[in-house]
Protein backbone atom coordinates (compact mmCIF):
# COMPACT_ATOMS: atom_id res chain seq x y z
CA UNK A 1 0.00 0.00 0.00
CA UNK A 2 1.26 3.48 -1.13
CA UNK A 3 0.86 6.21 1.09
CA UNK A 4 0.05 10.11 -0.35
CA UNK A 5 1.89 12.91 1.73
CA UNK A 6 1.65 16.32 2.08
CA UNK A 7 -1.69 17.27 4.02
CA UNK A 8 0.15 19.53 6.03
CA UNK A 9 1.65 21.73 3.50
CA UNK A 10 -0.42 24.45 2.77
CA UNK A 11 -1.99 24.40 -0.69
CA UNK A 12 0.16 20.85 -1.32
CA UNK A 13 -2.34 18.74 -3.72
CA UNK A 14 -1.22 15.24 -2.33
CA UNK A 15 -3.09 13.78 -0.12
CA UNK A 16 -4.80 10.63 1.34
CA UNK A 17 -7.99 9.80 2.48
CA UNK A 18 -8.55 6.94 4.74
CA UNK A 19 -12.30 6.29 4.31
CA UNK A 20 -13.31 3.68 6.93
CA UNK A 21 -16.47 2.17 6.82
CA UNK A 22 -15.47 1.84 2.83
CA UNK A 23 -18.47 -1.15 2.19
CA UNK A 24 -20.76 1.54 3.47
CA UNK A 25 -23.90 3.52 1.91
CA UNK A 26 -22.17 6.98 2.65
CA UNK A 27 -19.17 5.78 0.79
CA UNK A 28 -20.72 4.67 -2.13
CA UNK A 29 -23.60 7.27 -2.48
CA UNK A 30 -22.27 10.38 -1.23
CA UNK A 31 -18.27 10.43 -0.12
CA UNK A 32 -16.84 9.02 -3.26
CA UNK A 33 -19.30 10.77 -5.75
CA UNK A 34 -18.12 14.20 -3.72
CA UNK A 35 -14.83 13.66 -4.51
CA UNK A 36 -15.96 13.10 -7.75
CA UNK A 37 -16.92 16.45 -7.98
CA UNK A 38 -14.18 18.08 -6.36
CA UNK A 39 -12.07 16.10 -8.82
CA UNK A 40 -13.70 17.03 -11.84
CA UNK A 41 -13.21 20.74 -10.41
CA UNK A 42 -9.91 20.36 -9.74
CA UNK A 43 -8.02 17.65 -11.48
CA UNK A 44 -4.32 18.32 -10.38
CA UNK A 45 -5.12 16.64 -6.67
CA UNK A 46 -3.75 13.73 -6.43
CA UNK A 47 -5.44 11.54 -3.99
CA UNK A 48 -4.76 8.37 -2.50
CA UNK A 49 -7.99 6.51 -1.63
CA UNK A 50 -7.62 4.04 1.34
CA UNK A 51 -10.86 2.22 1.57
CA UNK A 52 -10.93 0.27 5.02
CA UNK A 53 -13.71 -1.82 6.57
CA UNK A 54 -13.94 -4.91 8.63
CA UNK A 55 -14.60 -7.43 5.70
CA UNK A 56 -11.87 -7.69 2.94
CA UNK A 57 -12.29 -6.52 -0.36
CA UNK A 58 -10.39 -6.96 -3.48
CA UNK A 59 -8.17 -3.97 -4.52
CA UNK A 60 -9.32 -4.48 -7.64
CA UNK A 61 -13.28 -4.64 -6.65
CA UNK A 62 -12.12 -1.18 -4.27
CA UNK A 63 -10.49 0.57 -7.58
CA UNK A 64 -13.42 -0.40 -9.58
CA UNK A 65 -16.04 0.71 -6.86
CA UNK A 66 -13.92 4.59 -6.26
CA UNK A 67 -13.79 4.55 -10.25
CA UNK A 68 -17.26 4.18 -11.32
CA UNK A 69 -18.67 6.72 -7.90
CA UNK A 70 -15.82 9.16 -9.04
CA UNK A 71 -16.92 9.72 -12.94
CA UNK A 72 -20.73 9.06 -11.61
CA UNK A 73 -20.61 13.06 -11.14
CA UNK A 74 -18.05 14.19 -14.02
CA UNK A 75 -14.79 13.30 -12.69
CA UNK A 76 -13.04 12.85 -16.30
CA UNK A 77 -12.71 9.32 -17.08
CA UNK A 78 -8.23 9.70 -16.84
CA UNK A 79 -8.65 11.57 -13.58
CA UNK A 80 -10.68 8.90 -12.17
CA UNK A 81 -8.87 5.97 -13.23
CA UNK A 82 -5.63 7.83 -11.97
CA UNK A 83 -6.97 8.30 -8.77
CA UNK A 84 -8.25 4.51 -8.75
CA UNK A 85 -5.13 3.00 -9.80
CA UNK A 86 -3.47 4.80 -6.82
CA UNK A 87 -6.37 3.44 -4.73
CA UNK A 88 -5.49 0.53 -1.74
CA UNK A 89 -8.03 -1.68 0.97
CA UNK A 90 -6.98 -2.37 4.01
CA UNK A 91 -9.41 -4.84 6.20
CA UNK A 92 -9.63 -3.35 9.56
CA UNK A 93 -11.30 -4.10 12.83
CA UNK A 94 -12.06 -0.62 13.97
CA UNK A 95 -12.63 -1.83 17.51
CA UNK A 96 -9.49 -4.41 18.05
CA UNK A 97 -6.18 -2.17 19.04
CA UNK A 98 -3.92 -4.35 16.99
CA UNK A 99 -6.11 -4.46 13.71
CA UNK A 100 -5.84 -0.24 14.20
CA UNK A 101 -2.30 -0.40 15.10
CA UNK A 102 -1.42 -1.69 12.14
CA UNK A 103 -3.75 0.00 10.14
CA UNK A 104 -1.82 3.33 11.33
CA UNK A 105 1.41 1.64 10.72
CA UNK A 106 -0.06 0.97 7.05
CA UNK A 107 -0.97 4.47 5.89
CA UNK A 108 2.49 5.78 7.22
CA UNK A 109 2.56 9.60 6.95
CA UNK A 110 -0.26 12.31 6.96
CA UNK A 111 -3.76 11.47 5.57
CA UNK A 112 -7.66 11.67 6.59
CA UNK A 113 -8.98 9.40 8.63
CA UNK A 114 -12.84 9.42 7.60
CA UNK A 115 -15.23 7.63 9.94
CA UNK A 116 -17.97 6.55 7.27
CA UNK A 117 -18.94 3.81 10.58
CA UNK A 118 -22.28 4.43 13.02
CA UNK A 119 -21.38 6.50 15.75
CA UNK A 120 -20.50 3.87 18.23
CA UNK A 121 -17.96 2.47 16.38
CA UNK A 122 -16.27 6.16 15.52
CA UNK A 123 -16.24 6.78 18.70
CA UNK A 124 -15.10 3.44 20.39
CA UNK A 125 -12.15 3.71 17.81
CA UNK A 126 -11.17 7.22 19.10
CA UNK A 127 -10.83 5.76 22.61
CA UNK A 128 -8.70 3.15 20.87
CA UNK A 129 -6.68 5.89 19.69
CA UNK A 130 -6.33 8.09 23.02
CA UNK A 131 -4.25 5.18 24.25
CA UNK A 132 -2.31 4.56 20.84
CA UNK A 133 -1.56 8.13 20.43
CA UNK A 134 -1.75 9.95 17.37
CA UNK A 135 0.55 9.53 14.80
CA UNK A 136 1.22 13.33 13.20
CA UNK A 137 -0.16 14.71 10.75
CA UNK A 138 -3.47 12.91 11.16
CA UNK A 139 -7.24 14.05 10.60
CA UNK A 140 -9.97 13.18 11.90
CA UNK A 141 -13.42 13.62 10.00
CA UNK A 142 -16.20 12.74 12.13
CA UNK A 143 -20.15 12.20 10.90
CA UNK A 144 -23.08 12.80 12.33
CA UNK A 145 -24.45 12.35 15.11
CA UNK A 146 -21.89 13.26 17.14
CA UNK A 147 -22.89 12.24 20.26
CA UNK A 148 -26.78 11.64 21.29
CA UNK A 149 -26.73 14.48 23.65
CA UNK A 150 -25.15 17.35 25.24
CA UNK A 151 -23.41 15.38 28.01
CA UNK A 152 -22.59 12.47 25.79
CA UNK A 153 -21.15 15.38 23.34
CA UNK A 154 -19.23 17.06 25.88
CA UNK A 155 -17.64 13.84 26.94
CA UNK A 156 -16.37 12.77 23.19
CA UNK A 157 -15.04 16.14 22.53
CA UNK A 158 -12.96 15.65 26.20
CA UNK A 159 -11.83 12.78 24.63
CA UNK A 160 -10.61 13.94 21.31
CA UNK A 161 -8.90 16.73 22.43
CA UNK A 162 -7.18 14.63 24.99
CA UNK A 163 -4.90 13.14 22.01
CA UNK A 164 -5.68 15.61 18.99
CA UNK A 165 -5.78 19.22 18.29
CA UNK A 166 -9.68 20.49 17.50
CA UNK A 167 -7.96 21.96 14.18
CA UNK A 168 -7.69 18.37 13.45
CA UNK A 169 -11.32 17.18 14.30
CA UNK A 170 -13.76 17.63 11.10
CA UNK A 171 -16.81 17.05 12.18
CA UNK A 172 -19.40 17.13 9.63
CA UNK A 173 -22.19 18.97 8.51
CA UNK A 174 -22.96 18.63 4.86
CA UNK A 175 -25.41 21.12 5.01
CA UNK A 176 -22.10 23.81 5.54
CA UNK A 177 -20.97 22.63 2.17
CA UNK A 178 -23.88 23.50 0.06
CA UNK A 179 -24.10 25.89 -2.26
CA UNK A 180 -27.08 27.50 -0.84
CA UNK A 181 -25.47 28.11 2.44
CA UNK A 182 -22.31 29.56 1.10
CA UNK A 183 -24.92 31.61 -1.01
CA UNK A 184 -25.87 33.73 1.98
CA UNK A 185 -22.74 34.75 2.47
CA UNK A 186 -22.73 36.89 -0.33
CA UNK A 187 -26.34 37.46 -0.15
CA UNK A 188 -26.13 39.12 3.14
CA UNK A 189 -22.77 40.61 2.90
CA UNK A 190 -22.44 41.66 -0.28
CA UNK A 191 -25.20 43.53 -0.73
CA UNK A 192 -25.86 47.36 0.78
CA UNK A 193 -30.09 46.71 0.60
CA UNK A 194 -29.97 44.18 3.51
CA UNK A 195 -26.98 45.09 6.24
CA UNK A 196 -29.75 48.04 7.63
CA UNK A 197 -33.10 45.78 7.56
CA UNK A 198 -31.25 42.60 8.81
CA UNK A 199 -33.10 42.89 12.21
CA UNK A 200 -35.55 42.69 14.69
CA UNK A 201 -36.86 46.04 14.11
CA UNK A 202 -37.86 45.26 10.35
CA UNK A 203 -37.79 40.93 10.68
CA UNK A 204 -41.16 40.25 12.12
CA UNK A 205 -40.39 35.83 11.75
CA UNK A 206 -37.84 33.54 9.85
CA UNK A 207 -38.70 29.68 9.33
CA UNK A 208 -36.02 27.71 7.91
CA UNK A 209 -37.66 24.25 6.11
CA UNK A 210 -36.25 21.59 5.05
CA UNK A 211 -39.99 19.06 3.70
CA UNK A 212 -38.66 16.28 1.87
CA UNK A 213 -40.74 13.95 0.26
CA UNK A 214 -38.34 11.08 0.64
CA UNK A 215 -39.74 8.56 3.22
CA UNK A 216 -37.79 6.18 5.45
CA UNK A 217 -35.92 4.69 2.42
CA UNK A 218 -34.56 1.72 4.77
CA UNK A 219 -32.66 3.90 7.14
CA UNK A 220 -34.34 2.69 10.36
CA UNK A 221 -31.50 1.08 11.88
CA UNK A 222 -29.99 5.20 12.14
CA UNK A 223 -33.85 7.00 11.79
CA UNK A 224 -35.97 4.94 14.08
CA UNK A 225 -34.11 6.22 17.19
CA UNK A 226 -32.87 9.73 15.77
CA UNK A 227 -36.28 10.99 14.65
CA UNK A 228 -36.16 14.09 12.73
CA UNK A 229 -35.58 16.47 15.16
CA UNK A 230 -31.70 15.04 15.94
CA UNK A 231 -31.44 13.69 11.98
CA UNK A 232 -32.36 17.32 10.68
CA UNK A 233 -32.88 20.06 13.57
CA UNK A 234 -30.16 19.64 16.16
CA UNK A 235 -27.60 19.35 13.31
CA UNK A 236 -28.43 21.12 9.66
CA UNK A 237 -31.16 23.59 10.49
CA UNK A 238 -29.83 25.25 13.65
CA UNK A 239 -26.32 25.97 11.64
CA UNK A 240 -28.26 27.26 8.82
CA UNK A 241 -30.22 29.69 11.08
CA UNK A 242 -26.71 30.93 12.53
CA UNK A 243 -25.14 31.75 9.04
CA UNK A 244 -28.79 33.13 8.15
CA UNK A 245 -28.74 35.93 12.09
CA UNK A 246 -25.14 36.24 12.29
CA UNK A 247 -23.16 39.14 12.50
CA UNK A 248 -20.73 39.73 9.96
CA UNK A 249 -17.56 38.21 10.41
CA UNK A 250 -14.66 40.12 9.51
CA UNK A 251 -12.89 37.27 7.18
CA UNK A 252 -14.10 34.01 5.83
CA UNK A 253 -12.17 31.97 7.84
CA UNK A 254 -11.99 29.34 10.21
CA UNK A 255 -11.59 31.58 13.07
CA UNK A 256 -13.90 34.36 12.29
CA UNK A 257 -16.92 32.37 10.86
CA UNK A 258 -17.02 29.64 13.63
CA UNK A 259 -16.69 32.57 16.44
CA UNK A 260 -19.82 34.38 15.12
CA UNK A 261 -21.50 30.92 14.41
CA UNK A 262 -21.05 30.17 17.76
CA UNK A 263 -21.98 33.52 19.21
CA UNK A 264 -25.71 32.80 17.31
CA UNK A 265 -26.18 29.39 18.78
CA UNK A 266 -25.32 30.44 22.19
CA UNK A 267 -27.75 33.42 22.34
CA UNK A 268 -30.51 30.74 21.46
CA UNK A 269 -33.32 30.03 23.38
CA UNK A 270 -36.18 27.43 23.27
CA UNK A 271 -39.08 30.56 22.78
CA UNK A 272 -40.43 31.30 26.11
CA UNK A 273 -38.41 28.78 27.43
CA UNK A 274 -41.12 26.35 26.76
CA UNK A 275 -39.84 23.01 25.25
CA UNK A 276 -43.60 21.22 24.88
CA UNK A 277 -45.31 24.09 23.80
CA UNK A 278 -42.88 25.81 21.34
CA UNK A 279 -42.34 22.81 19.71
CA UNK A 280 -44.51 20.21 17.24
CA UNK A 281 -44.12 16.55 16.65
CA UNK A 282 -46.02 14.29 14.11
CA UNK A 283 -45.44 11.04 12.13
CA UNK A 284 -46.77 9.82 9.14
CA UNK A 285 -49.19 7.30 8.23
CA UNK A 286 -50.05 5.22 5.05
CA UNK A 287 -50.75 7.79 2.10
CA UNK A 288 -49.18 8.38 -1.24
CA UNK A 289 -46.50 10.57 -2.65
CA UNK A 290 -46.43 11.17 -6.58
CA UNK A 291 -46.95 7.61 -8.23
CA UNK A 292 -45.28 5.88 -4.62
CA UNK A 293 -47.29 3.97 -2.12
CA UNK A 294 -45.94 4.77 0.95
CA UNK A 295 -46.02 2.34 4.05
CA UNK A 296 -47.42 3.46 7.47
CA UNK A 297 -43.93 4.30 9.08
CA UNK A 298 -44.62 1.85 11.68
CA UNK A 299 -44.63 -0.76 8.98
CA UNK A 300 -41.81 0.54 7.52
CA UNK A 301 -38.93 -2.47 7.53
CA UNK A 302 -36.64 -2.72 11.28
CA UNK A 303 -39.21 -0.22 12.76
CA UNK A 304 -39.85 -0.61 16.70
CA UNK A 305 -43.12 0.01 16.96
CA UNK A 306 -42.49 0.81 20.85
CA UNK A 307 -40.30 3.91 19.44
CA UNK A 308 -41.98 6.82 19.48
CA UNK A 309 -40.50 8.61 16.18
CA UNK A 310 -41.40 11.26 15.13
CA UNK A 311 -40.95 12.27 10.93
CA UNK A 312 -41.55 15.53 11.73
CA UNK A 313 -40.55 17.93 14.09
CA UNK A 314 -40.97 21.80 14.10
CA UNK A 315 -39.29 23.96 16.77
CA UNK A 316 -39.70 27.55 17.37
CA UNK A 317 -36.34 29.08 19.30
CA UNK A 318 -35.27 33.20 19.70
CA UNK A 319 -31.61 34.26 19.26
CA UNK A 320 -31.94 36.13 22.35
CA UNK A 321 -29.49 39.21 21.59
CA UNK A 322 -29.94 42.91 20.86
CA UNK A 323 -30.06 42.26 17.39
CA UNK A 324 -32.52 39.50 17.20
CA UNK A 325 -34.45 39.41 20.69
CA UNK A 326 -38.37 38.86 19.95
CA UNK A 327 -38.12 37.41 16.58
CA UNK A 328 -39.35 33.78 16.13
CA UNK A 329 -37.68 31.71 14.70
CA UNK A 330 -39.35 28.17 13.55
CA UNK A 331 -37.44 24.85 12.31
CA UNK A 332 -39.01 22.72 10.79
CA UNK A 333 -38.33 19.48 8.49
CA UNK A 334 -39.78 16.35 7.85
CA UNK A 335 -40.11 13.07 5.81
CA UNK A 336 -42.63 11.80 3.17
CA UNK A 337 -45.03 14.75 2.95
CA UNK A 338 -46.13 16.31 -0.26
CA UNK A 339 -43.47 18.70 -1.73
CA UNK A 340 -39.71 19.13 -1.52
CA UNK A 341 -39.66 22.54 0.48
CA UNK A 342 -35.75 23.68 1.59
CA UNK A 343 -35.94 27.04 2.25
CA UNK A 344 -34.70 29.90 4.15
CA UNK A 345 -37.85 32.38 4.91
CA UNK A 346 -37.55 35.66 6.24
CA UNK A 347 -40.73 37.64 6.82
CA UNK A 348 -40.50 41.53 7.22
CA UNK A 349 -42.64 43.78 9.28
CA UNK A 350 -45.07 45.22 7.40
CA UNK A 351 -44.75 49.16 6.79
CA UNK A 352 -46.13 51.18 9.73
CA UNK A 353 -48.82 53.13 8.03
CA UNK A 354 -49.78 53.16 4.36
CA UNK A 355 -50.76 56.87 2.94
CA UNK A 356 -54.19 57.35 3.22
CA UNK A 357 -55.88 56.82 -0.32
CA UNK A 358 -53.70 54.31 -0.75
CA UNK A 359 -54.86 50.72 -0.24
CA UNK A 360 -58.30 51.63 1.19
CA UNK A 361 -59.42 49.02 3.17
CA UNK A 362 -56.22 47.06 2.52
CA UNK A 363 -53.66 46.14 5.43
CA UNK A 364 -50.11 46.33 4.29
CA UNK A 365 -48.47 43.34 2.84
CA UNK A 366 -45.59 42.12 4.82
CA UNK A 367 -42.62 41.45 2.28
CA UNK A 368 -40.94 38.35 2.06
CA UNK A 369 -37.73 37.26 1.54
CA UNK A 370 -36.95 33.32 0.47
CA UNK A 371 -33.61 31.56 0.09
CA UNK A 372 -34.65 28.46 -2.07
CA UNK A 373 -31.54 25.82 -0.42
CA UNK A 374 -31.84 23.74 -4.23
CA UNK A 375 -32.40 24.30 -7.11
CA UNK A 376 -31.27 27.53 -5.69
CA UNK A 377 -33.07 30.38 -6.02
CA UNK A 378 -33.72 33.88 -4.26
CA UNK A 379 -37.24 35.19 -4.20
CA UNK A 380 -38.34 38.49 -2.73
CA UNK A 381 -42.21 39.21 -2.31
CA UNK A 382 -42.84 42.66 -2.61
CA UNK A 383 -46.20 45.37 -3.03
CA UNK A 384 -46.96 46.94 -5.90
CA UNK A 385 -49.89 49.15 -7.14
CA UNK A 386 -52.46 47.34 -8.02
CA UNK A 387 -52.57 45.77 -11.89
CA UNK A 388 -56.29 46.73 -12.51
CA UNK A 389 -56.45 49.64 -9.87
CA UNK A 390 -53.14 51.71 -9.13
CA UNK A 391 -55.06 52.66 -5.83
CA UNK A 392 -55.04 48.62 -4.69
CA UNK A 393 -52.07 47.16 -3.19
CA UNK A 394 -50.83 43.37 -4.66
CA UNK A 395 -47.70 41.53 -3.89
CA UNK A 396 -45.79 40.84 -6.73
CA UNK A 397 -42.22 38.39 -6.35
CA UNK A 398 -38.67 38.65 -8.05
CA UNK A 399 -36.97 36.06 -7.98
CA UNK A 400 -33.83 35.00 -9.18
CA UNK A 401 -31.44 31.78 -10.07
CA UNK A 402 -28.49 31.60 -7.67
CA UNK A 403 -25.62 29.64 -9.19
CA UNK A 404 -25.73 26.02 -8.27
CA UNK A 405 -21.73 25.86 -6.80
CA UNK A 406 -18.99 23.91 -8.44
CA UNK A 407 -19.43 20.76 -6.42
CA UNK A 408 -21.44 18.63 -4.21
CA UNK A 409 -21.48 19.51 -0.47
CA UNK A 410 -19.46 16.25 0.31
CA UNK A 411 -17.24 17.36 -2.32
CA UNK A 412 -16.85 20.66 -0.61
CA UNK A 413 -16.07 19.41 3.20
CA UNK A 414 -13.57 16.50 1.71
CA UNK A 415 -11.57 19.86 0.09
CA UNK A 416 -11.41 21.10 3.52
CA UNK A 417 -9.99 17.86 5.28
CA UNK A 418 -7.75 17.53 2.89
CA UNK A 419 -6.23 20.95 3.00
CA UNK A 420 -6.34 21.04 6.79
CA UNK A 421 -9.30 23.78 6.23
CA UNK A 422 -11.69 23.63 9.20
CA UNK A 423 -14.02 26.63 8.02
CA UNK A 424 -16.84 24.24 6.99
CA UNK A 425 -16.15 21.92 9.33
CA UNK A 426 -18.30 21.85 13.13
CA UNK A 427 -16.63 23.01 16.02
CA UNK A 428 -16.76 21.17 19.08
CA UNK A 429 -18.16 24.26 20.88
CA UNK A 430 -21.28 24.30 18.60
CA UNK A 431 -21.65 21.13 18.40
CA UNK A 432 -22.43 21.04 22.03
CA UNK A 433 -24.68 24.53 22.23
CA UNK A 434 -26.37 22.83 19.14
CA UNK A 435 -27.64 19.69 21.46
CA UNK A 436 -28.09 22.33 24.92
CA UNK A 437 -30.87 23.27 22.66
CA UNK A 438 -32.65 20.91 21.72
CA UNK A 439 -32.00 18.44 25.00
CA UNK A 440 -34.70 20.12 26.91
CA UNK A 441 -37.43 19.41 23.53
CA UNK A 442 -36.42 15.65 23.84
CA UNK A 443 -36.79 15.55 27.70
CA UNK A 444 -40.73 17.63 27.14
CA UNK A 445 -41.28 14.82 24.48
CA UNK A 446 -40.08 11.74 26.27
CA UNK A 447 -42.29 12.73 29.16
CA UNK A 448 -45.38 13.01 26.64
CA UNK A 449 -45.69 16.65 27.27
CA UNK A 450 -46.22 17.25 23.35
CA UNK A 451 -48.48 15.24 21.55
CA UNK A 452 -47.28 12.99 18.84
CA UNK A 453 -49.44 13.90 15.72
CA UNK A 454 -49.91 12.12 12.82
CA UNK A 455 -49.90 13.34 8.89
CA UNK A 456 -50.95 11.06 6.10
CA UNK A 457 -47.78 10.34 3.63
CA UNK A 458 -47.79 13.46 0.80
CA UNK A 459 -49.78 15.73 2.94
CA UNK A 460 -48.20 19.09 4.17
CA UNK A 461 -48.22 17.64 7.59
CA UNK A 462 -51.24 17.45 9.87
CA UNK A 463 -53.99 19.78 9.32
CA UNK A 464 -53.99 21.83 12.29
CA UNK A 465 -50.57 22.98 11.99
CA UNK A 466 -50.74 26.08 10.90
CA UNK A 467 -48.32 26.36 7.75
CA UNK A 468 -49.58 26.47 4.29
CA UNK A 469 -50.81 30.32 5.51
CA UNK A 470 -47.16 31.01 5.64
CA UNK A 471 -44.81 30.59 2.75
CA UNK A 472 -47.67 29.92 0.25
CA UNK A 473 -47.68 33.28 -1.50
CA UNK A 474 -43.94 33.24 -2.89
CA UNK A 475 -43.98 30.09 -4.64
N1 LIG B 1 -25.81 6.91 4.60
C1 LIG B 1 -26.16 8.20 4.63
O1 LIG B 1 -26.95 8.70 3.82
C2 LIG B 1 -25.59 9.09 5.67
C3 LIG B 1 -24.79 8.58 6.69
N2 LIG B 1 -24.27 9.44 7.61
C4 LIG B 1 -23.42 8.90 8.68
O2 LIG B 1 -22.33 8.19 8.12
C5 LIG B 1 -21.96 7.10 8.95
C6 LIG B 1 -21.99 5.81 8.13
O3 LIG B 1 -23.31 5.60 7.66
P1 LIG B 1 -23.63 4.50 6.55
O4 LIG B 1 -22.59 4.49 5.49
O5 LIG B 1 -25.04 4.75 6.17
O6 LIG B 1 -23.54 3.14 7.38
P2 LIG B 1 -23.33 1.67 6.80
O7 LIG B 1 -23.83 0.75 7.85
O8 LIG B 1 -23.88 1.54 5.43
O9 LIG B 1 -21.74 1.54 6.67
C7 LIG B 1 -20.90 1.46 7.79
C8 LIG B 1 -19.74 0.56 7.46
O10 LIG B 1 -18.90 0.50 8.62
C9 LIG B 1 -18.49 -0.84 8.79
N3 LIG B 1 -18.13 -1.15 10.17
C10 LIG B 1 -18.93 -1.36 11.22
N4 LIG B 1 -18.22 -1.70 12.31
C11 LIG B 1 -16.92 -1.70 11.94
C12 LIG B 1 -15.72 -1.95 12.61
N5 LIG B 1 -15.68 -2.32 13.90
N6 LIG B 1 -14.57 -1.86 11.93
C13 LIG B 1 -14.57 -1.52 10.62
N7 LIG B 1 -15.68 -1.27 9.93
C14 LIG B 1 -16.86 -1.35 10.57
C15 LIG B 1 -19.74 -1.59 8.40
O11 LIG B 1 -19.43 -2.96 8.17
P3 LIG B 1 -20.58 -4.06 8.44
O12 LIG B 1 -21.56 -3.89 7.34
O13 LIG B 1 -19.82 -5.32 8.40
O14 LIG B 1 -21.17 -3.75 9.78
C16 LIG B 1 -20.16 -0.87 7.15
O15 LIG B 1 -19.52 -1.33 5.99
C17 LIG B 1 -22.95 7.13 10.11
O16 LIG B 1 -22.38 7.86 11.16
C18 LIG B 1 -24.13 7.90 9.56
O17 LIG B 1 -24.86 8.56 10.58
C19 LIG B 1 -24.46 10.79 7.55
C20 LIG B 1 -25.23 11.35 6.55
C21 LIG B 1 -25.89 10.55 5.56
O1 LIG C 1 -28.21 14.49 6.80
C1 LIG C 1 -29.29 14.31 6.26
O2 LIG C 1 -29.62 15.08 5.22
C2 LIG C 1 -30.56 14.60 4.25
C3 LIG C 1 -30.99 15.81 3.44
O3 LIG C 1 -29.88 16.40 2.84
P1 LIG C 1 -29.59 16.17 1.29
O4 LIG C 1 -28.36 16.93 1.04
O5 LIG C 1 -29.45 14.69 1.10
O6 LIG C 1 -30.80 16.70 0.58
C4 LIG C 1 -31.75 13.94 4.91
O7 LIG C 1 -32.56 13.32 3.93
C5 LIG C 1 -31.25 12.88 5.87
O8 LIG C 1 -32.37 12.31 6.57
C6 LIG C 1 -30.29 13.45 6.86
O9 LIG C 1 -29.71 12.38 7.62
Amino acid sequence: MTAGGGVDEPGARTSTLVILGASGDLTARLLLPGLGTLLAGQPEREVTIIGADREPMETSAWRELVRSALTSTGCPGEVAAETADRAAWQTVDLLDEESLRGLLGAIGGPAVLYFAVPPRIAQGACELLARIGLPSGIRLGLEKPFGTDGASAKAFNELLHGFVAEERVFRVDHFLGTSTVLNVLGFRFANRVWRPVWNADNIERIDVIFDETLALEGRAGYYDTAGALVDMIQSHLLLVMAVTMMEEPARIDATELRDHLAHVVRATRIWADEPATASRRARYTAGRIGERNVPDYVDEPDVDPGNATETLAELTVEVRNAHWAGVPVTLRSGKALGADRHQIMITFRPVAHLPEGLGADQVAIPNQLVLDLGPDRVALEITTNGADDWRDIEATTMSAALGPGAMEPYGQILAGMLDGDPLLSVRGDISEECWRIIDPVRRAWQANETPLETYPAGSDGPASWPRARQWASVD
